[in-house]
């Protein structure tokens, strides 16, 4: 359970983060939040709130779709302060929220911007049957978090057909109080993401310490935590590259990258290493249950314990690595940014620039093959699919961000390889880029 004195704290901003906090340009002189409903579809629905009695009132009429008829809608919100507890309060209602008696409701994510303008994440309730017991089991939801748990926001349709938000703070057993009215008014999408801005802070870690601080927080509710640490902190800081060529080959799942990298280790004669190295392989499946914040930091740890492996085998041959940051950073990028492909931080945006204190490649090669292909080869592959091998099948404008995603990195950049071809082809292609770029071997 989370303590009341830190639920206070965590609505409290760092200075470092107020950025961040600054609603969307579509949004910003509003005296009320903003809300951005996320999905299904590839669009963000944007509302607002306005002060305005009745349908006339300013601003483009609320979006109705939200609530379902007969039904209602709920939403609750948690601060997205990127720390551990928020994290994981945000993961534990996702959790709740998917059980017993939400099965019916359609839960969409929520992001909003609340008190001083603090970016908040949380959750949309579509009930499309309405009665009393969802809200009841959102109460008891939200009781059972503490004793200052997140205030209910219920929608309701008014007599004109306009759209109303009650925000409703929960005090003590079974008290309630009202703390606003307003009506609900749908405003233009921002032309940025809401997400765009935290990105650094909550899932793309440009720094060891960034992602050190984050596992460190860790250390009392995941025992793993301190055994990846431990072994972080064994490696030496800022490894060094030696002589000898370092090459990383990236792609979306089966694109070719273990028969690229086996070929091109046999072929050069090279040490072959993958992040996540063998060493924290065992606890990925933890890491992998945990929210965004926790999952990301710990492969951003993976990527500095390899930088250290790579730092000394580069002094002895080539070394060819599979996958490496621009994974971590492409996949935590696509899965935080809800919606299409335009979503995305811009092109040269900070998120896809090469953290200073990481081992750099001397080349990075992104395989890429047709959506069609891909599917082709996982199903010839036969193995069982991970939870988001199975959201890249269902969901292509995931994977459509994630190549995008790699495609903006820089500085190293990824050089796209059509990986199409026969494994043969693909490999003279490989080794002629290779020989191209980092010289005789
Ligand atoms: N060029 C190619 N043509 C046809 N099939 C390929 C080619 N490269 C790899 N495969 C097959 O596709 C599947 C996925 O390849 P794999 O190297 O495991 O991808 P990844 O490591 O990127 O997930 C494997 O069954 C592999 O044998
Ligand atoms: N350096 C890395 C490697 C993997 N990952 C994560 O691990 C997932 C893919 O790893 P994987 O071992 O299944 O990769 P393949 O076997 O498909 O090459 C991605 O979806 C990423 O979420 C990461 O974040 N950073």
């Amino acid at each position: 359970m989370l303590h009341p004195s830190r639920l206070a704290r965590l609505t409290l901003l760092p200075r470092s983060l107020s950025a961040m906090a600054a609603p969307p340009a579509g949004c910003s002189g509003q005296a009320r939040p903003c809300f951005a409903v996320e999905g299904p579809g590839s669009d963000l629905v944007c509302f607002t709130l306005s002060d305005s009695e009745g349908a006339s009132g300013s601003g483009r009429p609320g979006p109705r779709c939200f609530v379902p008829a007969p039904g209602r809608c709920y939403s609750l919100c948690v601060p997205a302060t990127p720390s551990v507890p928020a994290a994981r309060l945000h993961r534990r209602l996702q959790q709740r929220l998917r059980q017993g008696p939400f099965g019916r409701c359609r839960v969409l994510g929520l992001l909003c911007y609340g008190a001083q303008a603090a970016l908040e994440k949380g959750f949309l309730i579509q009930d499309p049957q309405g009665g009393p017991e969802t809200e009841r089991a959102l109460e008891e939801l939200l009781r059972g978090l503490g004793e200052l748990p997140p205030p209910l926001g219920v929608y309701e349709a008014g007599e004109l057909g306009e759209l109303w938000q009650c925000l409703w703070a929960l005090r003590g057993p079974g008290g309630r109080e009202l703390l606003r009215r307003a009506r609900v008014v749908a405003v233009e999408e921002p032309p940025l993401h809401p997400a765009v801005p935290g990105l650094r802070h909550a899932a793309v870690f440009h720094s060891l310490e960034a992602a050190r601080s984050v596992v460190e927080q860790c250390t009392s509710l995941i025992p793993e935590a301190t055994a990846v640490l431990d072994l972080v902190d064994k490696c030496p800081k800022h490894s060094k590259k030696g002589e000898f060529p370092v090459i990383v080959i990236e792609g979306l799942d089966a694109t070719g990258k273990t028969t690229v990298t086996q070929s091109v280790k046999d072929s050069l004669n090279a040490l072959l290493l993958r992040s996540p190295p063998a060493c924290i392989s065992q606890w990925r499946k933890t890491f992998d249950d945990e929210p965004t914040l926790i999952r990301r930091a710990f492969y951003a740890l993976g990527n500095y314990i390899v930088a250290s492996e790579i730092a000394k085998a580069s002094t002895e041959s080539p070394v060819v690595v599979d996958r490496y940051w621009h994974s971590t950073a492409a996949y935590a990028i696509a899965t935080e940014i809800s919606g299409k492909v335009q979503n995305l931080p811009p092109t040269h945006h900070e998120v896809y620039q090469w953290p200073e204190d990481l081992l750099k490649p001397d080349l990075v090669l992104l395989l890429t093959v047709s959506p069609e292909e891909r599917i082709r080869r996982l199903q010839g592959r036969g193995l069982e699919k991970t939870e988001e091998e199975t959201e890249l099948e269902a969901n292509s404008l995931f994977r459509q961000k994630v190549e995008e995603s790699y495609k903006r990195m820089e500085n190293p950049g990824c050089q796209e390889v059509d990986a199409s071809p026969s494994r043969e082809e693909v490999l003279r292609t490989v080794l002629h880029l290779i020989k191209k770029h980092c010289g005789s071997l």
